[in-house]
């Protein structure tokens, strides 16, 4: 054997073990990869078991508010509403608030409080607590961030881990269905509006205006009670139809015509909470935005005096077009420059809500956010709205209050004085053809003012006011409902 053939026999040799030690190094690194695998299922398992052993509860979380601070949950007023009624016995702490008949009150457990409950032999605990809000500046929409200054509350529902079919399938449904029952034997019905640009504060709304005390024609009553009807159980229609489940009705007709007394009728027949939108106060369509997505359902929303509220017939001047218009004023007379000055403080200061920001509050996308609403704007002069505004689809029913008619005259009188018939009623009937009277007038009159005032006394008066209002239309003068109007 030669040299160089030694020599290529070692290199091979040498080739053959380096080959050897790297597959033995491979091979052992892919047994420990597969190993550590297979190690860390098996230990998962274990560790799981371990902790079943040790912490054999599941748990379930349902916190106040779905989506960040967009909306609150159902399931936890629901939930709240449950354990008020079943679990207070046993709580130490509780929350009371007042509830629909007046005297009683609706408890809720305190934060930090734990109550037993059992269902089929399970039993189970809630836990009420609240954490502090995450720091604001991270929020992905600003307006959130007041709101979100809160605390947090939430419940923990606590079960065995043998429990959880029977807890997540049948224990946590009842729980709402009977919350659910239970928040509208309860429910007292509010009265918000907007204290702030963005915020709503509420009252009990109690308005003992109902549609037997509201006098208009009643065929025309009858309409918009079966209307009303129609809506309340229009839940399928509009979902079959794909339309969101709102309503919008507008109302309008002179002072005094009982636009707001309908919209009381309204919810106290429906049963709603009204939401009143101070327009004016707020700042922008931002705001007016956070305001229509926390509004419940099952409420109605009213804007009144739409036309006073903003300037939504044409384009309003921008606050550089009145400063423009306060420095031309500068160079003008006192008067020109006193009145372009208080128009630069009206744009600096009014509402920056604008007629697409209130289209889009109507029927934008976010208008289908929450369910069973009605929209209302009250006007008294339907003239000066944008079309956009008030066409159907948006603004579905027009109904216009008008001055009192015969008809609704002899409603007061049935409804003031107990009378359905009097020897004055054709003096009535005349004299409300040739002049114009509000029902909210004729009421007035139709009011005993002393204990001697009667039937008799009170349609004398109304008869006389009538008269006068007659003679003063006789003389080229305007009759004062008429004057209200004009303004
Ligand atoms: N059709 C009506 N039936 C019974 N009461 C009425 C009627 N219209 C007005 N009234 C009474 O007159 C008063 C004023 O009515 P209301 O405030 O509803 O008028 P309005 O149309 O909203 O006026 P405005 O345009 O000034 O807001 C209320 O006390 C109301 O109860
Ligand atoms: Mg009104």
């Amino acid at each position: 054997m030669d040299a160089s053939s030694v020599w290529s026999g070692l290199n091979s040799g040498v080739v053959l073990s380096l080959i050897a030690v790297l597959w033995t190094v491979v091979w052992q690194n892919l047994q420990h990869l597969q190993l550590q695998q297979l190690l860390g299922r098996h230990l998962n398992r274990h560790a799981r078991r371990l902790a079943a052993m040790v912490d054999p509860y599941l748990s379930v979380t349902i916190a106040e508010y779905d989506g960040g601070r967009m909306r609150r949950s159902d399931a936890y007023e629901e939930v709240k509403a449950y354990l008020g009624e079943a679990c207070s016995r046993d709580a130490r702490h509780l929350r009371a608030e007042g509830a629909k008949d007046a005297g009683k009150l609706v408890l809720s457990m305190a934060d930090r409080e734990e109550v037993a409950d059992e269902f089929q032999g399970a039993r189970v605990w809630w836990l009420a607590n609240s954490k502090p809000p995450p720091r604001a500046d991270g929020a992905a929409f600003p307006w959130w961030s007041a709101a979100a200054q809160d605390d947090r509350r939430f419940y923990q529902l606590f079960f065995l881990d043998r429990h959880r079919d029977l807890v997540l399938d049948a224990y946590l449904p009842r729980v709402r269905r009977m919350g659910r029952e239970l928040m509208v034997q309860n429910r007292r019905r509010k009265l918000y509006t907007n204290v702030s640009t963005n915020q709503w504060s509420h009252v009990v709304f109690e308005h003992p205006k109902t549609f037997d005390t509201l006098a208009m024609d009643p065929a025309r009553k009858k309409e918009v009670m079966d209307d009303l009807d129609a809506f309340k159980a229009g839940k399928e229609y509009h979902a079959r139809v794909g339309k969101p489940w709102k309503r919008g009705y507008l109302l309008y007709g002179p002072p005094g015509t009982g636009k707001s007394a309908m919209v009381a009728a309204m919810a106290n027949y429906l049963d709603y909470d009204v939401y009143d939108i101070e327009l004016t106060s707020v700042h922008s369509n931002t705001d007016l935005r956070k305001l229509f997505i926390e509004t419940k359902s099952k409420s109605i929303i009213v804007i009144e005096d739409i036309d006073c509220s903003l300037d939504l017939s044409g384009a309003r001047k921008s606050g550089k077009e009145a400063a423009a218009a306060a420095d031309q004023g500068n160079k003008k007379d006192g008067a020109a420059k006193a009145a372009a000055e208080a128009e630069k403080k009206k744009a600096d200061t009014s509402s920056k809500v604008t007629l697409s920001g209130l289209l889009n509050f109507i029927d934008g996308l976010w208008s289908a956010c929450g369910a069973e609403r009605l929209i209302v704007f009250t006007t008294n002069h339907v003239e000066k709205l944008d079309p956009a505004l008030i066409r159907r689809g948006r603004m579905d029913k027009h109904i216009e209050m008008s001055y009192c008619g015969f008809e609704a005259f002899k409603f007061l009188a049935k409804t003031y004085l107990g009378v359905v018939s009097h020897e004055l009623f054709d003096d009535v009937r005349r004299l409300l053809q040739e002049v114009n009277m509000t029902p909210a007038d004729v009421a007035e009159n139709l009011t005993p003012k002393s204990a001697d005032d009667d039937a008799h006394s009170c349609l004398a008066a109304l008869v006389k006011e009538l008269q006068e209002a007659t003679e003063k239309m006789a003389k080229g003068g305007k009759g004062q409902n008429e004057q209200d109007n004009a303004h």
